[in-house]
């Protein structure tokens, strides 16, 4: 180990010393170099696509924001979210948030349903329970059915990803952060002092993290660490309004999340905003595939996910056409409970991992961030970590 003094000026022939490295400039990533930079730390941001790039998770414009979660625990840290997002929008100058509300309905008696009204009323958050016939009036272009209920939380909303993604790198280097792209990592040495080589040169540092997404297995095979984690091609469809502007679906929608009887995934929607006239309704799930193989589509899928996204149209809104207009990618990394890895990786107490965050991490990643960067210094945690320890997995 080195003094303070002499890190500063060592370093091995051509391989720079840095306290910290980060492995992958997702959101996960880049939100856990600004807490480091924040902390003081000298900090390097790695990432093998030039910057930005559209093959990972983070990519696209909007992402859902919202309290409302049946898990206790992701309500209350939503709370400080929130917030860190509120200061990322004013250090940055840039306006990541918008409002809109988010309705979540299912069945009436809907367990998951349940227990996020009793989260938001436990955390006096502010929302309201709206009948079919409420919904009815505040949303024509929505139609529920005999014996459906719908919860409101009024902290839901948009967030502004791709503005999110830059603001936070941009502040990253602000602060005296260094970011190389389009530097793969091909090799980490662990140890007190490890290294990491790229497709470009060798750095060391004394802490590593990786938040490397849909790639987090093919870098921790090496390192001897294998976790419970899929990858899924995830369609991201716009749909149309069959007479355009003649119904209010696309100027008033709420974000939502619908449990649809008799349908296993959750169907979620966001408000237009990437291709005008379009609004964007997905599955909450996809088929299973390699991250790099994602656009060979060779066999039929298990999940038949536009042809439900299809009938949910038909039957939820019907001012839209029942055919994607426009169908993009991008790719969950999942794990058997959904809940993301935040932990040591357990033989290399210098390493920390951030894996695995199931398709809803983009609103925690500023408190992600801090919570990895807590555990990269050692810092005590801000939070109960137990739900994303790696050791729940037998
Ligand atoms: C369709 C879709 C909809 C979603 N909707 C929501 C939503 O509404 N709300 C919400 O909160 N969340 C949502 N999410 C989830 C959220 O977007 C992800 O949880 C989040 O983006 C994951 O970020 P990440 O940094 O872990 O991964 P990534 O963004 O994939 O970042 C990992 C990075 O590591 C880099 N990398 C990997 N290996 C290496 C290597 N060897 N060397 C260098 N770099 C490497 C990759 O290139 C990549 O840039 C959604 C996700 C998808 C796909
Ligand atoms: O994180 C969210 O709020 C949504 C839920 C549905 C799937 C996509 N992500």
């Amino acid at each position: 180990m080195f003094s303070e003094g002499a890190r500063k000026h060592y370093s091995f022939p051509g391989c720079t010393m840095y306290d910290c490295i980060v492995l992958g400039a997702g959101i996960q990533g880049s939100f856990t170099a600004y807490h480091l930079a924040k902390c003081g730390k000298k900090t390097l941001l790695l990432e093998q696509f030039p910057l930005p790039h559209t093959r990972g998770s983070s990519h696209g414009q909007t992402r859902i924001i919202r309290k409302a979660y049946p898990e206790d625990f992701y309500t209350n840290m939503m709370q400080e979210s929130y917030q860190l997002w509120a200061e990322l929008e004013k250090d940055s100058g840039t306006k990541l948030y918008r409002n809109t509300g988010l309705v979540v309905w299912g069945p009436a008696g809907n367990h998951e349903l349940e227990k996020i009204c009793k989260n938001l009323e436990n955390y006096q958050i502010p929302w309201e329970h709206l009948s079919q016939e409420a919904m009815k009036q505040k949303y024509p272009g929505i139609s529920l059915k005999p014996g459906e209920v719908a919860c409101w939380d009024t902290s839901g909303g948009v967030l502004y990803a791709d503005k999110a993604l830059k603001a936070v790198q941009e502040c990253f280097l602000r602060m005296g952060g260094t970011i190389h792209d389009n530097e793969k990592v091909t090799h980490i040495e662990p140890g007190p002092m490890i290294t990491v080589t790229t497709t470009t040169t060798s750095y060391s540092a004394e802490k590593l993290v990786i938040t490397a997404g849909p790639w987090a297995q093919k870098v921790l095979t090496p390192l001897g660490l294998q976790l419970p984690l899929k990858t899924l091609r995830i369609n991201v469809c716009y749909w149309k309004e069959k007479n355009p502007g003649r119904s209010d679906i696309l100027a008033s929608s709420p974000c939502f999340l619908a449990a649809v009887s008799g349908e296993e995934h959750e169907i979620y929607g966001l408000p237009s905003q990437e291709y005008p006239g379009l609004i964007k309704i997905c599955l909450h799930g996809g088929n299973e595939a390699e991250v790099e193989e994602r656009d060979l589509v060779v066999e039929d899928p298990k999940v038949k996910d536009i042809s439900i996204l299809c009938r949910f149209i038909s039957n939820y809104l019907p001012d839209l056409h029942p055919a994607p207009a426009v169908v993009e990618q991008c790719m969950y990394t999942v794990t058997p409970d959904q809940n993301a890895i935040l932990d040591h990786h357990p033989l290399h107490k210098n390493i920390t991992i951030g894996a695995g965050f199931s398709g809803h991490g983009f609103k925690l990643s500023p408190l992600i961030g801090k919570i990895l960067s807590e555990l990269c210094t050692g810092a005590p945690p801000s939070y109960d970590l137990k739900p994303f320890q790696i050791t729940r997995f037998k």
